[in-house]
């Protein structure tokens, strides 16, 4: 068991609000991107993937935020309807803004990364107004995702939906997704991202976006980290550290330690956003901390392994299946 309570009368069981953009994956891999020359488009933005896992684990989601008007922006819409993700609450840009682009670069299986274009992007434009407080309402889990704190009027709106999540009784899990190059400084970062930490039950995020949550703090221990946030909403800390697996710490005290499992590793990211569907899934089910971690765990060494992040992730049956396999020793990297 875990300690999260779940409203039960709720229609939906996860919204997330933010980042909804296209991931363009270099096909030729293992070489710098000043080798490549063709890319697959898939739809991406790390709050838009969990969901879309989320979605693939048969609960019943929805999305808020704010797309382009273009072929972008349409992909993106019919991607999610596909997926039976409710998109009520996604609003079109009529000012010109365009869609994000995340251009990844595969120059190894433990070198990747990733060439954001965001400048003018329709994401960042979602006012707090467009913010459906009855779809907040009527959910069990909101996730906000940090990158759609970094400018206003997106800033504003993701406080608004923490506002109708704490009158509604929405739990809220807070996943750190840190992009440096979506903010003016770290210090401004960590001002946003400590606001709102303060009102979220569930916080995941890597040893390293803590840091700079932290930077005007001394001690940086994950045990400090977490302890932190229980002298506020928080009952679960996550705290990921890549292959060396993850770290949940709870309100009373304890820590729950989760291994990583073997992968035949394409690409690094997605293991983040993978993880939190798997994990937050697991918790909605009532599992204990070890299991939701542990198909996490599972559900992120399936995305690494593959090409894409949100056409890649799995079904529940998967997942299982995955780890049945590791326990059998059948999956050797
Ligand atoms: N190389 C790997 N092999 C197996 N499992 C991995 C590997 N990298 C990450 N994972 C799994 O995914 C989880 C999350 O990965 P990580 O700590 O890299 O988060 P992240 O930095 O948010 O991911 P992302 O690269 O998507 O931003 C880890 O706790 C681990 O369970
Ligand atoms: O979050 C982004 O904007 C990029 C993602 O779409 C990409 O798939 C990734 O980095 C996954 O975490």
């Amino acid at each position: 068991m875990n300690d999260i309570a779940f409203p039960a009368d709720r229609s939906l069981d996860f919204t997330a609000i933010g980042r909804l953009c296209i991931d363009l994956n270099a096909n030729e891999i293992n070489r710098p991107m000043e080798e490549t020359s063709t890319f697959t488009k898939y739809v991406g933005g790390s709050p838009a993937n969990i969901t879309i896992g989320m979605s693939r684990f048969d609960l019943k989601t929805a999305f808020i935020g704010k797309i382009a008007n273009d072929q972008m922006g349409r992909f993106i819409r019919d991607y999610l309807e596909k997926n039976q993700i409710d998109t009520s609450n996604v609003v079109n840009d009529y000012t010109g803004a365009v869609t994000g682009l995340a251009f990844t670069e595969i120059k190894s299986p433990t070198d990747c990364s990733i060439l954001m274009y965001r400048d003018n992007v329709a994401d960042l434009l979602l006012t707090p107004s467009e913010v459906n407080e009855e779809l907040i309402a009527k959910s069990k889990l909101l996730l906000i995702s940090g990158t759609a704190l970094a400018q206003s009027p997106s800033r504003e709106a993701v406080f608004q939906a923490l506002q109708y999540a704490k009158k509604h009784g929405t739990v809220i899990a807070f996943d750190l997704d840190y992009r440096p190059y979506t903010w003016k400084s770290q210090e401004e970062t960590a001002v946003y991202y400590n606001l709102a930490a303060e009102k979220c039950d569930i916080i995941l995020g890597t040893r390293e976006e803590f840091d700079m949550m932290e930077c005007f703090e001394q001690e940086h221990s994950d045990h400090s980290t977490a302890s932190r946030w229980f002298n506020h909403s928080a009952q679960i800390v996550i705290i990921k550290h890549g292959k060396e697996g993850s770290i949940a710490y709870t309100k009373d005290g304890a820590s729950h330690r989760a291994k990583s499992f073997p992968a035949k590793v394409i690409k690094t990211f997605g293991a983040g956003d993978s993880y939190a569907a798997g994990f937050l899934y697991g918790v909605m089910q009532g599992w204990t901390l070890e299991k939701s971690m542990e198909f996490g765990s599972a559900s992120a060494c399936i995305v690494i392994s593959s090409h894409s992040c949100s056409d890649a992730m799995p079904r529940a049956e998967q997942v299982h299946d995955y780890i049945a396999r590791c326990e059998r020793g059948e999956i050797v990297v």
